[in-house]
């Protein structure tokens, strides 16, 4: 039998067991099963050329019994429906492992910005929020930067947003620029998660950061930033990669270099000549191995091959089921992305109550605060994994549901 490869289906597989273990009945899992809300909307975008594409985007809200949905937006020529449903499901559970009053929504627009001009990106930026408009807020649901989306396109999304709404609304919006109300170190912060974790991880493993064989997969906002924390801990970088290919050095590769000279996409390797694909950049010998770009890249196909004693999944979806049981298996510890990519949704959070109150912390109280929440969440998923004897993303899926399962059931809706 082939393996299952979708990631919605493949999600509720877990969220019922997880379910199931927490003793919810059956019709809880029919509430959560699927968003509250899914929007599907078409976007007219007028091109530099005078013709006009006509773009679909997506918002889904998986549920708001807890608070109003926060998640980010992505540009990418592969979001699809079923995409977008299963990255708000895992935005819920986020957000409870992380313990923010949030439920999970995750927006999509079949894209290429790699293919766009500044200009229409922006408009098809601002007819995104256009589009949703009914249904997001600042205390309905709240957007965010994901793959291919950065600081200037949030802002042009609050520039859109607050012209309609005539108002200024900081709040609609999160991963803003610093000077439209952005937090201090939300850029970062997702790699600063993922770099907390791995230490946590690390320390469970006896390994030392100093001198740790690292790869990465990815070197845009999640994957180039957590490769130059990684690399000022002592560890020794020694792969990284983007869409078009990977680069290896076991030596360690100079990352202020390659920082210094990627897109901002994220591209880098189509400067070098000696460039080896994904696939291999994955079965590298290492000893910390994070994916940090897109879904299903650790496969059953793959997952018998991988040599790094922790995987760490920056992005979002990274190992299918069938890999998880394998890698499970053979004694790797996986850090599911659930619990790992936490610190960007935990920053966009601070930055919410930042916009809310009108007053702004410094970057030491960010980074002390998202620490705290980090090492809190490690500490909670990985007692759950061992104490039960399940694997870290069911003990994560347990942690993660139960506060919006509890929600739901004092409000009645089940
Ligand atoms: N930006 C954020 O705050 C958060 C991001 N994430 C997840 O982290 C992952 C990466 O996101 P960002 O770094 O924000 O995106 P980004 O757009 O800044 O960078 C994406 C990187 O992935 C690479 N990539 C794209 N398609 C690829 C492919 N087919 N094969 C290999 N590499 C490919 C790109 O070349 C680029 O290096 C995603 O799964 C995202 O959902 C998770 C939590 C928060
Ligand atoms: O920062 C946020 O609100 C959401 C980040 C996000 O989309 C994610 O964690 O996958």
């Amino acid at each position: 039998m082939s393996e299952n490869l979708n990631l919605f289906t493949s999600t509720q597989d877990v969220i019922q067991e997880a379910l199931n273990k927490l003793g919810y009945d059956e019709a809880m899992y029919e509430l959560l099963k699927e968003p509250l809300r899914m929007l599907q909307v078409r976007i007219p975008v007028k091109m530099d050329d005078g013709t006009t594409k006509v773009f679909t985007g997506y918002r889904a809200q998986h549920n708001d019994a807890v608070g109003p949905t926060k998640g980010g937006v992505r540009f990418h020529p592969q979001v699809s429906e079923e995409e977008v449903k299963a990255l708000s499901m895992w935005m819920t559970l986020k957000c409870g492992i992380v313990d923010l009053p949030y439920g999970g929504g995750k927006g999509g627009v079949i894209c290429d910005p790699r293919q766009m001009s500044m200009g229409e990106i922006e408009r098809l930026s601002r007819g995104y929020v256009r589009a949703v408009s009914q249904i997001v807020g600042p205390t309905k649901d709240i957007p965010a930067p994901d793959v291919f989306t950065n600081a200037q396109i949030m802002a042009w999304m609050m520039d859109e947003y607050s012209r309609m709404d005539e108002f200024n609304s900081p709040g609609f919006i999160t991963g803003k620029p610093l000077v439209l109300g952005g937090s201090q170190g939300r850029d970062r912060a997702t790699a600063q998660g993922v770099t907390i974790v791995i230490e946590e991880a690390a320390k469970k493993r006896g390994i030392d950061i100093k001198g740790a064989r690292v790869v990465i997969q990815g070197f845009g906002n999640a994957g180039s930033f957590l490769a130059k924390f990684m690399h000022d801990l002592g560890a020794k970088v020694i792969g990284i990669s983007d869409a078009y290919g990977a680069l290896h050095d076991p030596e360690g590769l100079d990352i202020d270099y390659l920082l210094d000279r990627r897109d901002s996409f994220g591209t880098v390797t189509t400067l070098f000549e000696n460039t080896i694909s994904n696939k291999e950049l994955l079965e590298l010998d290492c000893d910390i191995l994070v994916p940090a770009a897109i879904e299903n890249q650790i496969t059953a196909d793959n997952a018998h091959h991988i040599k790094a004693s922790i995987v760490v999944e920056a992005a979002n979806g990274p190992t299918t089921a069938e890999a998880t049981k394998i890698l499970t298996e053979r004694g790797i510890l996986l850090v599911p992305d659930v619990l790992a990519s936490a610190g960007g949704v935990t920053v966009s959070y601070f930055e919410w109550v930042q916009n809310n109150q009108g007053y702004y912390w410094t970057e030491e109280e960010v980074e002390e605060r998202l620490y705290k929440k980090m090492v809190e969440a490690f500490d909670n998923v990985y007692t759950t994994a061992t104490t039960r004897n399940i694997n870290m993303r069911l003990a994560a899926y347990m942690v993660g549901v139960r506060r919006t399962a509890e929600a739901s059931r004092f409000r009645g809706w089940v």
